[in-house]
């Protein structure tokens, strides 16, 4: 794999041959631990098909009382579990660690450029502020001035943005300074602001002059929120627009004041309804173009809106694996995790996604690397080309590939200089204005080859896939203190929403020319394609978690045996699969610092998902698959809302949310309350409970798991309630449909 040779690389490999840039731990104990857990649950699995064949192949006659469809369902449900079980395990196979030792990096004269992008979408959902201290926080980082360069892709072309932007740029003149001179942790002025301790460098905390300065200093920042308070202009319409790029800040090296800046850059692509404009993807391809005839950095960093660095740290951490001459020739990027600064104790909406990005990441960084997460990763610009561009390759093929910017092309071959900006300043306006046109993609790579890829919501995913499809590798990075902090969804619907676009948007990807299984053995290592499997294969937990919320409780009702019986030696089999799961992942959860509470919560809220967004996840990308229904990327809402906030920090779930998700829910959980009260009544009229006891065992864990549902119907007074204009029509209807299917089995 070539990649472009930097300066760097080269002196370091001379330099420090000694001296590792990064170091990998393999976690012995838990591969040990994860390993054996593999073996004996297997087996398990394989008892359990064995009772399950064995059943379908005995005569006829001698299967009195089970009736075969039920068992069909329930084995199929069994099947996927396990399938999904085994492609998880790939992820536990090798766990590994790494550091990073950043003091042994070259002078600051000798480090890479990078270009930082940030996209932001809408400023009704995505507050400008905010915004606004994403941008701050990725200027402040801790990097050569002249080596970092900041663009903001602003889709919706909102002149608050725009003035958002200008506004930034003058506090900036006040606050890298002030967080240079005091060794500030976090760069983030609003989270420095409203953080509970000071996080000076202990060297000044207690100075008198720090204390003065951080005065000052808070003053322009309530300034600066105030200017973009009362800024009042209509908001463009952020469907139509033209393309905007305004360079806020020059790249400054020595300045009168001497402050030294990063340039600054706005861009707002032309938008136009008859065209797509394929989301982030899109975004960041035109930031890409952009970029490159302005300042060309070989590594990027990638950052959503909503996601500021918390430590200014990451720059260099990330250098760490990119200058590494052992593997920075394959190595496409550095992953963070997406970690979250409104996370509550308990998480009820497991909105921290802990098992992603502290178990699965962890394993795939064993292999070849974690999946590019969307947010918080420093890629290497070459690797975006795929194969297309090799240094000096044929101009006019070039013009195929990139489209037909002239200087474009000339920059594919140049080298960043410093001076790339200032010198033809205007003819690289006019060129960029070309380059973020509507029309410039057309009959060109982008999307396809070239740049972040376009058939999927989750664009992140895919270009990641494809970039291990092409050989490159990535790296996870995962400092004590988290390097990137932001906003999660905490409240049920948001939580929904996103997982219903992430669940198409992934499954999309397993039905399509991109399932990962067909990519073993030629483009992908077998382990590393089990877990692409599981990432885009995970919504199918919809089907045998409605199947297995229904099918043995409605048996149960009609007394129909669908498992082992309590005495039959296969009784131990079903329960160790069941236990062995339940204690493996809480396992997992106590080593990744959550409580029991955590343990519980998870459970219950990966049965609400698989039941709602899994499931509607998947009909979204069958619909989208024949044609139905377009691609749609809503994206999330970031605004504060207090009440909201409250009810998650409570642990109290928040059933204000749309009826297509609650209604699943309901319903499944009146059919589990209804057939565990009539499967009691009739085990206690028949008195044959051995024979029903894993039956009437897991209506009782469903509905004791999903208690809240029941709190939220029935106890609860306070407006995250399930209120009962929902409730009712979902209910009774289902009420009658039981009635009725118990009146049939009794005949
Ligand atoms: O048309 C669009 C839509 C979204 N965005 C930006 O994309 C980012 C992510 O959107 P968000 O609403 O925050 O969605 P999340 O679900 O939180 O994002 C996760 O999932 C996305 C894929 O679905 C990834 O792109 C993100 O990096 C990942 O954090 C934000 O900065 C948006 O401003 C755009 O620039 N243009
Ligand atoms: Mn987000």
């Amino acid at each position: 794999m070539d990649s472009q040779p930097i300066d760097a690389l080269e002196e370091m490999e001379g330099r420090e041959k000694r001296l590792p840039l990064n170091s990998l731990h393999v976690q012995k104990l838990l591969l040990i631990v994860n390993r054996l857990h593999v073996l004996l649950h297997s087996t398990a699995l394989a008892f359990m098909f064995y009772y399950r064949v064995c059943f379908l192949f005995q005569p006829t006659e001698t299967r009195e009382g089970h009736e075969l469809l039920p068992w069909l369902l329930v084995s199929a449900s069994e099947a996927i579990l396990s399938f999904l079980w085994v492609l998880d395990q790939a992820f536990r196979w090798r766990p590994v660690s790494r550091s990073v030792f950043p003091e042994r990096l070259p002078e600051d004269h000798k480090l890479s450029p990078i270009d930082v992008f940030i996209c932001t979408a809408d400023p009704t959902k995505e507050p400008t502020l905010d915004v606004m201290n994403t941008v701050l926080s990725s200027m402040a980082l801790d990097y050569p001035p002249n080596k970092l360069h900041v663009y903001l892709s602003d889709d919706a072309g909102s002149p608050l943005t725009l003035h958002g932007m200008r506004e930034a740029c003058k506090f900036a003149r006040w606050w890298l300074p002030f967080c240079r001179r005091y060794k500030i942790n976090n760069r983030c002025p609003k989270a420095y602001f409203s953080a509970l301790e000071d996080n000076a460098h202990a060297d000044f905390a207690r100075s008198s002059l720090y204390v003065a300065d951080k005065h000052t200093i808070k003053e322009k920042y309530e300034a600066f929120e105030e200017a973009i308070k009362t800024f009042r202009k209509d908001s463009a319409s952020s469907r139509d627009h033209p393309s905007l790029i305004e360079v806020i800040q020059e790249s400054t090296i020595d300045d009168v004041d001497n402050v030294k800046m990063p340039l600054l850059v706005y861009v707002s692509r032309e938008k136009m309804a008859s065209h797509p404009h394929h989301f982030k993807a899109g975004a960041l391809n035109v930031l890409l173009r952009v970029s490159w005839v302005m300042s060309n950095s070989p590594y990027i960093l990638v950052l959503d809106c909503d996601m500021f660095c918390n430590d200014p740290t990451s720059a260099r951490y990330a250098m760490c694996f990119h200058l590494d001459p052992k593997i920075s020739s394959s190595l496409s990027f550095v992953q963070f995790p997406q970690k979250f600064h409104n996370i509550s104790k308990n998480d009820i909406y497991d909105s921290q996604l802990r098992s992603l990005f502290s178990v699965q990441w962890q394993g795939m960084d064993g292999l070849m690397g974690p999946v590019m997460s969307g947010t918080g990763f420093y890629i290497k610009r070459a690797s975006l080309f795929g194969n297309c561009a090799s240094k000096g390759s044929d101009l006019l093929q070039q013009k195929d590939q990139f489209g037909s910017s002239n200087e474009f092309g000339s920059s594919l071959d140049r080298d960043y200089t410093s001076e790339s900006v200032s010198d033809q300043k205007h003819t690289l306006l006019e060129e960029s204005h070309l380059l973020a046109s509507c029309n410039y993609e057309i009959g060109t790579k982008w999307g396809e080859e070239v740049g972040f890829l376009y058939y999927s919501v989750v664009e992140d995913y895919l270009t990641g896939f494809m970039l291990h499809c092409n050989g490159w590798s990535s790296v996870f990075c995962e400092p004590s203190r988290p390097q990137f902090l932001g906003k999660a969804t905490t409240n049920l619907n948001d939580v929904l929403i996103q997982g219903t676009r992430w669940h198409s948007g992934l499954f999309e990807n397993g039905i399509n020319r991109f399932c990962p299984l067909m990519y073993w053995p030629t483009r992908l290592p077998f382990l590393q394609c089990l877990c692409f499997a599981w990432l885009t294969y995970f919504p199918l937990y919809c089907v045998p978690l409605c199947c297995l919320a229904t099918v043995p409780q409605l048996s149960l009702l009609n007394g129909i045996p669908l498992y082992p019986k309590v005495s039959d030696p296969f009784f131990i089999v079903f329960v160790f699969i069941f236990l062995s799961a339940l204690v493996k992942h809480l396992l997992e959860v106590s080593l990744t610092g959550g409580t029991l509470h955590k343990w519980i919560n998870e459970q219950r809220i990966w049965m609400m998902k698989s039941v709602t967004c899994n499931l509607h996840g998947c009909l979204d990308a069958l619909l989208k698959k024949f044609g139905i229904r377009e691609a749609t990327f809503v994206p999330t809402n970031k605004l504060e809302d207090d009440e909201q906030t409250l009810l998650y920090q409570m642990d109290k779930y928040d059933f204000r949310a749309s009826n297509i998700f609650i209604a699943p829910m309901l319903f499944l959980i009146t059919v589990n309350i209804y057939c565990l009260v009539g499967g009691v009544y009739r085990v206690f009229l028949v008195g044959d409970w051995d024979k029903l006891f894993i039956q009437l065992f897991l209506a009782v864990f469903i509905v004791t798991v999903n208690y809240p549902l029941v709190e939220g119907l029935l106890l609860r007074k306070d407006k995250g309630r399930i209120s009962k204009l929902v409730a009712i029509p979902v209910i009774l209807p289902t009420l009658a449909l039981l009635a009725f299917f118990n009146l049939l089995g009794n005949v």
